[in-house]
């Protein structure tokens, strides 16, 4: 049994407004695309994802943070998209879960029943009773009550197995909202499993604060910060939050002396509570003798990655009269990106003189003070 989830992102999001489409907004740091896919990405029995982009969209960054996926294009309607991505899954795959990428609240929970539903039926899909007073209403007045006893609101991911799915698709031509309409035109059985309250589609522009909030109730949400310094000796560069700096002296350590990417490192540590770059890569181990400093900042950044939680910005602070950083300050912000997998508009590196005063301002070393976030969703 292998399962395939594709997410269709090729809508335009025309009734949630804004300057991108809403599936590419921000979430609390993260597109809602990409936190729509991540649960699919972390699921053990999910074993590939295919993600259907809108030709426009395919040759921008607008889906640089999201999960690793087969990425195709989508078509002119939401089942136009679907099949697009039915196309584009894996041979091996026997099962799909086609979820919207405006969904970015759904959970493993969701997942796990409509994959355990899919054990006995053809098609799976979570919704919520209606539970409000139906009424059916003209020119502002009420018309009548719609009863709701047997009414669901419908949500992703919809599970099939997958040669079923295909051939309903196939044998429809007219447009329908959702997959669940397509398969039961052909004539498929569809479960009904639990969805959630919290499992909202982002469609109006309410629904941008209605998600954060929900998604601000179970957020972890840690502070760390680091502090470092090293002290000055012979040498004509100096290594700062990853770029090489013209320098008449260079900072002495066991390592490459990057007291930036140090300082960011020990920031993410103490936001782990998980020690300091001392305790993972003992100075007395010769290995890590002359090492780049962007192995520590990787792991430590994988380490929280491994513990749930993901990096939602720097703020790295360097105290020297000299160097001077402001000719840097651009590339220093793009090397600590590309190696923590963070859009640079999320880091600030700045740095400050100490007035003359003490060991910065003597010019005997350089000191650096980082602050971290980490957001668990
Ligand atoms: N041609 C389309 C239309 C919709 N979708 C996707 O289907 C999901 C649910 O659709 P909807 O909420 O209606 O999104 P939009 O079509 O983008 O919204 P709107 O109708 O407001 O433009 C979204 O993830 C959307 O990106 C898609 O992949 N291809
Ligand atoms: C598939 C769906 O999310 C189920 O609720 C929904 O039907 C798709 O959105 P639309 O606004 O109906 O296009």
């Amino acid at each position: 049994m292998t399962t395939t989830a594709i997410i269709v992102a090729a809508g335009r999001g025309t009734r949630a407004g804004g300057d991108i489409p809403k599936q590419w907004q921000d979430l609390g740091g993260r597109s809602i695309a990409a936190l729509a896919m991540q649960p699919f990405a972390d699921h053990p029995r999910v074993a590939h994802l295919v993600l259907v982009l809108h030709p426009d969209d395919l040759a921008t960054d607008l889906w640089r943070d999201t999960p690793t996926a087969s990425v195709v294009a989508g078509g002119a309607t939401r089942k136009a998209s679907v099949m697009a991505g039915l196309a584009a899954v894996p041979d091996t795959t026997t099962r799909v879960l086609i979820h919207d990428a405006a969904r970015p609240l759904v959970s493993a929970q969701i997942i796990d029943r409509v994959l355990t539903a899919l054990d006995s039926h053809q098609g799976a899909a979570p919704a919520v009773a209606v539970t409000d007073t139906l009424w059916h209403g003209a020119d502002g007045v009420v018309t009548g009550v719609q009863p709701r006893d047997g009414l669901y609101r419908a949500q992703t991911p919809q599970g099939f197995h997958l040669a079923p799915l295909l051939a309903a698709h196939l044998a429809q031509e007219d447009d329908a909202t959702d997959d669940v309409g397509v398969a039961r035109a052909a004539g498929l059985d569809v479960a009904i499993v639990a969805g959630d309250e919290t499992n909202i589609k982002i469609t109006t522009p309410g629904d941008f604060a209605r998600a954060a909030r929900l998604m601000g109730q179970d957020m972890d949400i840690r502070c760390g910060n680091g502090y470092d310094v090293h002290r000055f000796g012979p040498g004509d560069h100096v290594w700062l939050c990853g770029v090489k700096v013209p320098h008449g002296r260079s900072l002495q350590g066991h390592s490459d002396a990057d007291v930036g990417m140090h300082a960011v490192t020990d920031a993410i540590y103490g936001a782990l509570g998980m020690g300091d770059i001392g305790q993972h890569f003992p100075p007395s181990d010769p290995q890590w003798k002359g090492a780049d400093s962007q192995i520590f900042l990787r792991h430590a950044v994988g380490l929280a990655r491994d513990h749930g939680y993901r990096v939602s910005n720097v703020d790295c602070t360097l105290v020297c009269e000299y160097p001077k950083i402001g000719p840097h300050q651009g590339a220093m912000k793009a090397a600590l990106a590309a190696i923590m997998g963070l859009a640079a508009d999320r880091i600030s590196v700045k740095a400050t003189t100490s007035e003359r005063l003490g060991f910065t301002g003597r010019e005997e070393g350089i000191a650096s003070l980082a602050t971290v976030t980490l957001v668990k969703p």
